[in-house]
């Protein structure tokens, strides 16, 4: 199995690094290769997804990608851009359909923002669409008027589009993943404004005729991110838009204590799939050694499960992680009185023993 590891910039190096340690000690015959994307690949090679990055993501069974941007970037053009090196990806390898589980461990519960009745047991997995909406309609663009005078007469805009067959294999996804769970889907949109998510939610309601046992209910995105706050339990799958699911697995991270315990599978139809934290490359706290990477090594175990067909290793991963929580390792984004603050390759090695015992 080939593995491509794009670490990325800022703290994606220091994650990727302790969840190649944790993949390297269970032997599994992987073959991974590293190449750079980003911006990192923009120093490498002048684009933020340099063509041998994108050969090798595409010839691989899996993708391990950290976290790409810089503010130093901010004045590109948005080709140029680092973030255009992940949008581009899961464009290129049709990953559709994204997974974003928001679990609230045992352990975690004081961590979270919430009152910890509120998240104990959490377990609710939002299923983003990642290759359609405003991400990518188009026309997008800048137009100047035509006086040419007046900077403050110069418009943006950016498209809002679905079609139904992008919204349909999404709502298939989401049923699907529901009946292995506790078969409630929530679909949240916004079709009291927009004639987008109206098509969204007619659809939606359409397909989920073909899954009589499990319950679907519709959900405007206001009053879903208030309700995430709110009564969290209330939720079990979340299928929404790209956009409102951006933001509200953000939301969703800080009920599991940190946005560094949020993993991600991007998947297509092929089971290839890319897997990265939810968070970004985190510039404020780069090179520090403080990055929580155990949303990054619960993506590894992500991999291993649906890319890799290796459950029992996954599960391996993820009971590890239980046990350095248990044993009250923290890194700075999750620490409270009373528990252990660790680095983030004291993380990194703490899971690794924790696999040898
Ligand atoms: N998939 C990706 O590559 C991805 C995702 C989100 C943001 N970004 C990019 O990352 C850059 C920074 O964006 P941002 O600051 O809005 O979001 P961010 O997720 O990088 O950081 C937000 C906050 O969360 C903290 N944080 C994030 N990950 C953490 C971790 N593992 N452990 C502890 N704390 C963590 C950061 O320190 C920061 O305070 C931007 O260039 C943005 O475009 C990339
Ligand atoms: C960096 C950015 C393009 C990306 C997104 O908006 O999808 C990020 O926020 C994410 O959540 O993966
Ligand atoms: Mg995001």
């Amino acid at each position: 199995m080939k593995i491509a590891v794009l670490p990325g910039d800022g703290i994606g190096p220091e994650i990727i690094a302790e969840a190649v340690k944790v993949l390297e000690v269970l032997n599994l015959g992987l073959e991974m290769e590293t190449a750079p994307v980003g911006g990192a690949g923009y120093e490498a090679a002048g684009h933020p997804l340099p063509p041998a990055t994108l050969k090798l993501a595409q010839e691989a069974d899996a993708i391990l990608f950290g976290a790409v941007g810089d503010w130093k970037y901010d004045t590109l053009d948005r080709p140029l851009r680092p973030e255009q090196a992940i949008l581009g990806l899961r464009k290129a390898l049709g990953l559709f359909a994204n997974f974003r589980p928001a679990i609230c461990y045992k352990e975690l519960t004081h961590a979270s923002s919430l009152k910890p009745e509120l998240v104990a047991g959490l377990d609710i997995l939002i299923i983003r669409e990642l290759t359609g909406d405003i991400y990518f309609g188009a026309p997008r663009g800048r137009r100047v008027a035509p006086d040419g005078h007046f900077p403050g007469s110069e418009e943006a805009f950016d498209t809002m589009r679905y079609s139904r067959p992008e919204i349909e294999r999404i709502a298939h996804v989401a049923f699907q993943a529901a009946q292995k769970r506790d078969k409630r889907v929530t679909s949240v949109d916004k079709s009291n404004v927009l004639e987008t998510f109206q098509l969204w939610k007619d659809v939606v309601t359409e397909v989920a005729k073909q899954y009589p046992d499990v319950a679907l209910d519709h959900m405007y995105v206001d009053n879903a991110a208030m309700q995430l706050v709110k009564e969290p339990k209330r939720f079990d799958v979340v299928v929404t838009g790209n956009m409102f699911g951006d933001i509200l697995s953000d939301e969703a991270s800080m009920l599991t204590g940190s946005i560094g315990m949020l993993p991600s599978a991007s998947l297509n139809d092929k089971k290839q799939g890319l897997y990265e934290p939810s968070h970004g490359s985190a510039p404020d706290i780069a090179g520090k050694g403080i990055a929580n990477p155990l949303a990054t090594i619960l993506s590894a175990a992500m991999m291993l499960r649906f890319s890799l067909g290796m459950e029992e290793a996954a599960l391996k991963i993820e009971a590890a992680v239980q046990k350095v929580l248990a044993d009250g390792l923290r890194t700075a984004d999750i620490y409270s009185e009373g528990t252990t603050k660790v680095s983030t390759s004291q993380m990194g090695d703490a899971v690794v023993k924790a696999l040898q015992a």
